[in-house]
């Protein structure tokens, strides 16, 4: 990530009625990455993402995307060079999917043909039928009509892609598959991106390099989403941040912690130690015929395993997981074993929670 894609310098952003919207803004955005800017309501977050493509103009100091002065640049070939996505997916709600997606391509003259084939790529680049392309927007779900926003930035294949808080209008479960799919364009498309919202967590997930912004459109720490979870510039910044930071920065830290054995039983009531000698507990793992975990038991309930309900276990790690995953997976077991399992999802054996204490102090003495 040598190149910047955009840079700020020393931006300012006072609007007619005197509101200090952006202050001494300066940040360079790394060209390829997903730069996240983050903050309360009314910190400046949206007018400095405008000011990349010209929605709004600086009061003073310079925008520049990939080194050139947008000032300079016509605002429409500005805005046709760059994607923008918006909360409120902003289709047109008269014209149909395909339509929507093929605006800007049509406006760069492709022919109709041209245009509709890549809308209907483009669909099954974010995850939609192709099928929906006749439909219109009313007809589709809010996510789906965040997808279809997203497509339709992506139509033109600009290098640059703007976001503005897109997934805050859909549901957690909706949100987080969003998340995910575009964690995974960004890995496909190599789009640069700049992505406002005022959700830490999504900050976290999505950025490679995070701005807080606080009141008075102050610029108040651009680092790594680790450095800021770690090591927030000031009192504001922890605030923000949260309460949790310091398990949320476990996110970030791996390490190897050594299995132990657990004491199985499978539907049959056959028991088998697994990743070692079971140590001395009440509790027993059952398992599939896959050898994949499916609950705990006590042991005086693993004899008649059929008729008894079991407990349903916690989250499952992955060795080479992140050491929150691990700490979690033991905190949220009913034995306070954390279960690890291969990538088909079968037992591996349990970490034992002082092992993972362990290994989060080792981590933590090796930073110092
Ligand atoms: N057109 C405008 N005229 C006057 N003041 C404005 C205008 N647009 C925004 N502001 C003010 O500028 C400040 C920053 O607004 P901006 O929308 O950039 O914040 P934000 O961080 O994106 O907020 P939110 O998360 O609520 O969208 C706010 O105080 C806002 O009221």
């Amino acid at each position: 990530m040598g190149n910047h894609a955009i840079s700020f310098r020393e931006v300012r952003k006072t609007y007619p009625d005197g509101t200090t919207a952006v202050d001494d803004l300066t940040l360079d955005v790394p060209e390829g990455s997903l730069t996240v800017f983050v903050g309360p309501s009314g910190c400046g977050k949206t007018t400095s993402l405008r000011m990349i493509n010209r929605m709004v103009e600086p009061t003073a100091g310079t925008v520049e995307v990939n080194g050139q002065d947008v000032s300079t640049v016509p605002e429409a070939q500005l805005r046709r060079s760059m994607g923008y996505v918006m909360q409120a997916s902003g289709l047109l709600p008269h014209r149909t999917v395909v339509e929507n997606i093929s605006t800007v391509p049509r406006l760069l003259g492709q022919s109709k043909r041209a245009a509709r084939e890549r809308a209907e790529e483009l669909l099954e680049t974010i995850g939609l039928d192709r099928g929906l392309g006749g439909r219109y927007p009313s007809q589709l779900s809010g996510g789906q009509q965040q997808r279809v926003g997203v497509a339709r930035a992506l139509a033109a294949d600009p290098p640059v892609l703007l976001m503005d808080e897109p997934f805050s209008a859909v549901d957690p479960v909706v949100r987080a598959d969003l998340q995910r799919e575009l964690l995974d364009l960004k890995q496909r498309l190599n789009k640069t991106i700049v992505f406002v919202t005022h959700d830490m967590d999504e900050a976290v997930l999505l950025g490679d390099r995070v701005a807080v912004f606080a009141r008075g459109g102050r610029l108040a720490q651009y680092a790594s989403p680790e450095k800021i979870l770690r090591e927030p510039a000031d009192q504001f910044v922890s605030d923000f941040v949260g309460r949790d930071r310091g398990f949320r920065a476990l996110s970030f830290d791996t390490h190897d912690i050594p299995l132990s054995g657990v004491l199985t039983v499978d539907g049959q009531g056959h028991t088998a130690e697994v990743g070692g000698p079971a140590g001395v507990t009440d509790w027993v793992l059952e398992v599939n015929s896959a050898g994949q975990p499916v609950g705990w038991v006590t042991s005086t309930q693993s004899a008649e395993i059929t008729d008894q309900a079991h407990r349903v276990g916690g989250s499952l790690h992955h060795p080479g997981g992140s050491l929150r995953s691990a700490l979690d997976a033991a905190l949220s077991s009913p034995s306070g074993l954390a279960v690890a399992v291969d990538d088909d999802g079968r037992l591996l054996g349990v970490l034992r929670p002082q092992d993972v204490l362990e290994a989060i102090d080792k981590v933590r003495e090796s930073r110092q």
